[in-house]
């Protein structure tokens, strides 16, 4: 299995994300959702920008000696990755998530490929992966500590110490559940490829991921807008679908709001479809 290979299926998966059409609230090549700021170009250029990242991220895991050490590497990373983004976006805010998801799973993956191979992980379904990741992300619970002699919060501080919402660092001080217990059993029940079993995926994440992007726009009344209407749409027959998830574009950037923490899924769920793949290419004989 060769780095390059692995880093490539994250910058395709979120290629991937960003052409899905039609998303609501959404950047895609229809509409621009609730956002001003930005457009496919803009995601393009972000991708773009931290596609050598990706490399460093899964090598540095391959290489660690100790998981606090990999730690620390992949938060440095992370610091240029997200830098690296800004200056290709002109400080538009387009996958600080992304990258810190990607970040901790692929350096998570390559400190657990020094034991194992891809096969052997994409057979048990992933599971060791997750345990890796909570282990490997643990210094980011210093993340909430001292907050308010902080200056300046982040919208996740902010709503952490708000709301108490921990936001994608709690997901990934937990190993990533909606990964492992929402998104692999929604792909491994629809072997179907194809953009209608990604758009009924993010139905699914929209109904219910607490996405702190929503929670930051609109509220507690916000989130519960977006959810309510997701589940709606989990009835809706394959051929309405398009049309209701344009109506419910429309109403999102009417009310402002665009949940990015579920976009971010739908990258991560495309890279492992891509995963499962690149071990199945790779087990067959040449
Ligand atoms: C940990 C950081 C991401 C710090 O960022 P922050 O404190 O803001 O953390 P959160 O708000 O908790 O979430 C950040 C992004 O994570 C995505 N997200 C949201 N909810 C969830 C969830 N429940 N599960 C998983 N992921 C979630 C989301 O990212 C996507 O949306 C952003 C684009 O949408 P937009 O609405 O434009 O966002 P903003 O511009 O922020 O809002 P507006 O001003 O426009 O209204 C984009 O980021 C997508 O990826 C959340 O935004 C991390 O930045 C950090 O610590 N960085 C330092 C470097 C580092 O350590 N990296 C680690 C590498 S291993
Ligand atoms: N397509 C998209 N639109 C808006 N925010 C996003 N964050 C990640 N992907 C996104």
């Amino acid at each position: 299995m060769n780095e390059q290979a692995i880093a490539q299926a994250a910058v395709t998966s979120l290629q991937a994300e960003v052409q899905l059409a039609p998303k609501p609230g959404l950047v895609d090549p229809e509409s621009n959702g609730a956002h001003r700021d930005m457009d496919v170009t803009t995601f393009a250029a972000s991708i773009e920008a931290l596609t050598p990242f990706f490399q460093q991220y899964f090598h540095a895991g391959v290489v660690a000696k100790t998981v606090p050490d990999l730690y620390r590497q992949l938060r440095t990373i992370g610091i240029a990755a997200e830098n690296a983004m800004l200056a290709a976006t002109a400080g538009v805010n387009t996958h600080r998530g992304a990258n810190f998801s990607f970040g901790f799973l692929l350096g998570a993956l390559g400190w657990l490929m020094q034991q194992q191979s891809l096969q052997q992980i994409v057979t048990a379904d992933f599971a060791p992966l997750f345990p890796t990741v909570a282990q490997v992300t643990q210094g980011v619970a210093g993340d909430f500590r001292d907050l308010e002699k902080k200056a300046r919060w982040s919208h996740g501080e902010a709503l952490y110490v708000k709301h108490g919402v921990t936001g994608v660092r709690g997901e990934a001080l937990a190993g990533y559940p909606t990964i492992r217990h929402v998104i692999l059993p929604y792909l491994r029940k629809t072997a179907r490829r194809g953009d209608m079993r990604y758009l009924r995926l993010m139905v699914h994440l929209m109904a219910q991921v607490e996405d702190a992007n929503v929670l930051h726009r609109g509220g507690p009344k916000g989130l519960r807008f977006v959810q309510d209407a997701a589940k709606t749409l989990l009835h809706v027959p394959d051929s309405h679908l398009p049309h209701a998830l344009r109506q419910l574009n429309a109403e999102m950037i009417t009310f402002n709001l665009s949940p990015g923490g579920t976009a971010d899924y739908l990258s991560l769920a495309y890279f492992f479809d891509a995963l499962a793949d690149l071990a199945t290419t790779d087990s067959q004989p040449d």
